[in-house]
């Protein structure tokens, strides 16, 4: 006969009888009106927690620890504690209760990117929502502006057009471009309190300006990033995508950090331009994702050269090469250069992306070849003879 199942509020609420606030560990959890509501389902515990006005950086080790110590309750299948806003701009109330921290903030919680450790990975719990998703790839940066987020769209098309299922994230919590450059409108849909990503060109896309008005994730710092970063991962009924792409906010911060303590990437690519600055910056970037053990599956020049329409000379405004060498010297595979041309502005500015305006133009050709290079790599086969040599 099986045993019934034990866990129910009585015994979460003994479980939590020790737990005190950080700010004033004298006064005890359960003494306050800070757990909003408590919902147990098929062993799942759900919590919402009110944030006082105080620093969320002095919630978030409370929020951790509450979800620590529930799932390790007997019958206890996952614990997860919400933060819940005291305002909100999100467009969906049954989200915008879970996915922000209060606004006020007092502090800036300074990211320690050294803390991220390869062994953190281990001890985090598998992202249910994630199983259906075959492969998944950050697209990083080390700075901002330098084309990322237009990578991530047009490899994403590009991989589609070979028939994959293709998914986007975009983790840029501080500027959310996917939804301008896919011309996403509208709400989200939530379904069995999972939002379903929206759809453009035969992509699956989420973003963070989906769901807050575009200036206010700007403000967002420390757990609140976290806390929307997890959001995005777990709560989203992606279905079957053969490949995600995270399109990850430029440097080396809050978002970076979660993502390498939540999920085990399959692998990175980074986007620079010629610039040294910029090159610079990835190196960075690259150093945080072998931190975390992260395979860097190569690094693109973007805005490489300006492709001349009447003579197709090709003119390298800011040098030749640089990229390449650098890569040579990192040691990682260079995948290949995009010009910089104004079809590839315009089309993102129109959120028809050049691979579906101009599937088989000079543009478009160039991200089919880095996604032949990727393909095998996605399908578990290892990286194609990248051009490095
Ligand atoms: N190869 C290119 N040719 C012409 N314009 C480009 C090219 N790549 C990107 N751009 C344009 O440069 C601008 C910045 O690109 P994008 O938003 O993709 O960069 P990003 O690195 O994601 O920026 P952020 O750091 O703000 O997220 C956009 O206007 C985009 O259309």
């Amino acid at each position: 006969m099986n045993n019934p199942i034990s866990i129910n509020r009585q015994k979460v609420k003994e479980a939590l009888k020790d737990f005190t606030l950080p700010w004033s560990p004298h006064i005890r959890l359960l003494d306050t009106d800070l757990i909003e509501t408590l919902h147990i389902e098929n062993q799942k515990i759900h919590i919402t927690l009110k944030v006082p006005n105080v620093d969320p950086a002095q919630v978030e080790p409370l929020r951790a620890k509450i979800e620590h110590h529930l799932s390790q309750l007997k019958d206890v299948e996952q614990a997860r504690v919400f933060m819940n806003a005291i305002s909100s701009g999100l467009h969906d109330p049954t989200i915008s209760k879970r996915l922000v921290f209060p606004p006020k903030q007092t502090g800036h919680t300074k990211s320690d990117t050294t803390s991220i450790k390869a062994n953190n990975i281990k001890n985090a719990k598998p992202i249910e929502t994630l199983n259906s998703v075959k492969c998944v790839i950050a697209i990083a940066s080390g700075k901002g502006g330098v084309g990322k987020s237009s990578t991530t769209v047009n490899l994403a098309i590009a991989l589609s057009q070979k028939g994959l299922k293709v998914g986007i994230m975009d983790a840029d919590i501080y500027g959310p471009s996917i939804p301008h450059m896919l011309d996403l409108k509208g709400k989200v849909e939530v379904r069995d309190h999972k939002l379903i990503p929206m759809t453009a060109w035969g992509i699956s896309a989420i973003s963070i300006g989906m769901l807050v008005p575009t200036n206010q994730a700007v403000i967002w710092r420390g757990p609140m990033v976290m806390g929307a970063v997890k959001q995005l991962l777990s709560d989203v009924k992606w279905g079957e995508l053969d490949i995600m792409l995270i399109d990850m906010p430029p440097g080396t911060g809050d978002v970076q950090i979660t993502l390498g303590q939540s999920i085990k990437l399959d692998g990175a690519i980074m986007v620079s331009t010629p610039q040294d600055i910029a090159l610079l910056d990835a190196k960075r970037g690259i150093s945080l994702f072998q931190k975390t053990r992260t395979p860097i599956l190569g690094i693109i020049e973007n805005m490489s050269y300006f492709l001349c329409p009447r003579c197709q000379e090709k003119t390298y405004i800011f040098g030749q090469d640089g990229v390449k060498k650098e890569a040579k010297a990192l040691n990682i595979p260079f995948l290949g250069e995009i010009p910089i041309l104004p079809a590839i502005r315009t089309a993102s500015d129109e959120g028809i992306p050049i691979t579906v305006q101009q599937p088989d133009g000079p543009e478009s050709q160039a991200y089919h070849a880095i996604a032949d290079l990727i393909y095998p790599a996605i399908c578990k086969t290892g990286l194609a003879n990248s051009k490095n040599s």
